[in-house]
């Protein structure tokens, strides 16, 4: 695939990188007009690289042909974005992401005479908000975000909340269908989990990020929105959990001064406290679509199933009234409870929380840990890092679903009482009532892509394919090393 070309001045000794050309004096002068193509090379585990060949011409005007004829193929490509919207965190992981956009991004966008808006970020929700009511997106072809996946949710906050305004959608209503962005979103991995980046690239890595952001990419991806007695509260782009990843996030709050190992140690304790939390979860399973949670095909570049499944109508988001016949319902004491719109992907966990969840399929699994013991609970925990499958316990279920409800347990008959207020006392309550229980909490905290919710009682809906992002899937491997370099073509 080619990215850009453009003169060399043989006769100058460097070319515009400033490099000393090593071309033998005699072919210079045989061939004194030069060009260099740049172009990607696949190289090891999903990474890409921008690679230089140069051709030598003898006439001046057969160069221009060349050089020309290629420029006009590369306009052509209308997936290519021109103009871009940047937004950098410069606080995010660690604390890398303006030197990695300045060093390895902005040079490559330059050689493909990609012009762009940078804009550092000053505040959190700085970027949401000037993406929601302030930045001019007619200007531009995408938005590149350059952070983690906390700033990702950001710029996706931003960039729907605007489409549905500018095309007056209620985002309060649950049974809303919202309108798709038309924008694409790049992500630069800059932070601490990028877990969105890995799942649809297949790496993080800035280099091979910018190039699929260069070349139109363009990836499909479903996003949920959660709601709590029709109020909207946040989008769910990869995982919503409760219990032991809302325990893990609400630790590692606390513990931000940690860096990226906050996670280790919050995940570690989280798991020797060992709560469980009662509650009901009702559901609505997609009959209508192709392929399981427990498959053994995954979603990769081109993916059939997400094609298919994609042009499928979403009952759930039409003017039918309630659809409530299929909806299935279960009850009890849970560890975890966790819905992947994806398959959650990260190097802590190269198969993911449901390893064959699609990008763009329209549902997400919603994984159910019973209560356990914790040498059982460790064991489901450590299948996450193994081709082992974590769904093969009896006291874990999963279901391909539409849409979903959580309804704790403290809650179910009165409407819910306020969390903050009366947690603490509804805690003490219980264990008052209950001297030899082991002291759960009555409430944990849903974790939504990194954030935590304010309501423990939410009903989440999928929305199939509402955004779209720089990239094309995870490509599958080739068998040999050797075909990682296939001949390259426009
Ligand atoms: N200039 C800023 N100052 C402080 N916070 C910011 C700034 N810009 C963005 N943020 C916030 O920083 C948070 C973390 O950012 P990011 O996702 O880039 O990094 P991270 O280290 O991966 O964090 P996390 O693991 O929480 O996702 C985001 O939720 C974002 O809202
Ligand atoms: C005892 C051995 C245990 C091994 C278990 C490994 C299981 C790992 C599964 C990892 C799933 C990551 C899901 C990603 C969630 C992101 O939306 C979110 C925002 O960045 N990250 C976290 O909440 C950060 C939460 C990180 C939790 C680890
Ligand atoms: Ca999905």
């Amino acid at each position: 695939t080619i990215l850009a070309v453009r003169e060399l001045d043989v006769g100058g000794g460097t070319n515009d990188d400033g490099r000393w050309q090593k071309m033998p004096q005699k072919l210079t002068e045989a061939y004194p007009y030069a060009f260099t193509v740049s172009y990607v090379e696949r190289a090891r585990q999903h990474r890409w690289r921008c690679s230089d060949v140069t051709f030598h011409c003898s006439d001046g005007a057969l160069r221009q042909q060349w050089i020309q004829t290629i420029r006009e193929q590369l306009t052509a490509l209308t997936s290519r974005p021109k103009h871009l919207l940047v937004y950098i965190n410069p606080y995010g992981g660690k604390q890398q992401g303006e030197c990695i956009y300045e060093q390895k991004v902005a040079p490559l966008f330059a050689c493909a005479s990609i012009s762009t808006d940078v804009i550092v970020t000053e505040h959190a929700n700085h970027a949401r908000d000037h993406l929601k009511t302030e930045a001019e997106l007619k200007k531009y072809d995408g938005v590149v975000c350059v952070g983690g996946d906390g700033m990702f949710s950001e710029i996706v906050h931003g960039l729907v909340s605007r489409t549905q305004r500018d095309n007056g959608v209620d985002q309060n209503s649950p049974e809303e269908k919202l309108v798709p962005c038309s924008l694409r979103i790049g992500i630069i991995p800059a932070g601490s989990t990028d877990c969105i980046c890995y799942a649809t690239v297949g790496i993080n890595d800035p280099v091979t990020s910018a190039l699929h952001v260069i070349v139109g990419d363009s990836q499909p991806m479903d996003v949920c929105s959660v709601h709590h007695n029709n109020t909207f509260l946040r989008y769910s782009i990869s995982l919503l959990g409760y219990g032991f990843y809302g325990d893990v996030l609400a630790d590692s709050e606390r513990k931000r001064w940690m860096g990226p190992a906050r996670y280790d140690f919050s995940g570690f304790k989280t798991f020797l406290t060992h709560h469980h939390y009662e509650g009901a979860v009702s559901f609505l399973p997609a009959t209508d679509i192709l392929g399981t949670p427990r498959d053994k095909t995954r979603c990769r570049a081109g993916c059939f199933i997400c094609q298919h499944n994609g042009q499928l109508p979403n009952l759930c988001f039409c003017s039918i009234p309630e659809y409530e016949v299929g909806w299935g319902v279960v009850r009890g004491k849970f560890l975890a409870i966790n819905a992947a719109s994806m398959s959650c992907a990260c190097p802590r966990s190269p198969m993911g929380l449901s390893p064959a969840a699609h990008l763009a399929d329209g549902t997400t699994d919603l994984i159910l840990v019973r209560k356990c013991s914790r040498f059982n609970f460790l064991r489901h925990l450590l299948r996450h890092t193994s081709k082992d499958d974590q769904f093969d316990m009896t006291f874990v279920e999963v279901h391909r679903v539409r849409r979903f409800r959580f309804t704790p347990r403290h809650c179910q008959n009165d409407s819910e009482l306020d969390l903050r207020e009366n947690g603490k006392q509804l805690f003490s309550q219980i264990c008052r009532d209950h001297p030899a229980c082991s002291c759960s909490p009555a409430y944990s905290s849903w974790n939504c892509d990194g954030e935590i919710l304010p309501h423990a009682a939410i009903e989440v809906g999928v929305h199939c394919q509402l955004i779209k992002l720089f990239a094309r899937g995870i490509e599958e491997q080739p068998l040999f090393e050797d075909l990682a370099n296939p001949p390259c073509a426009l």
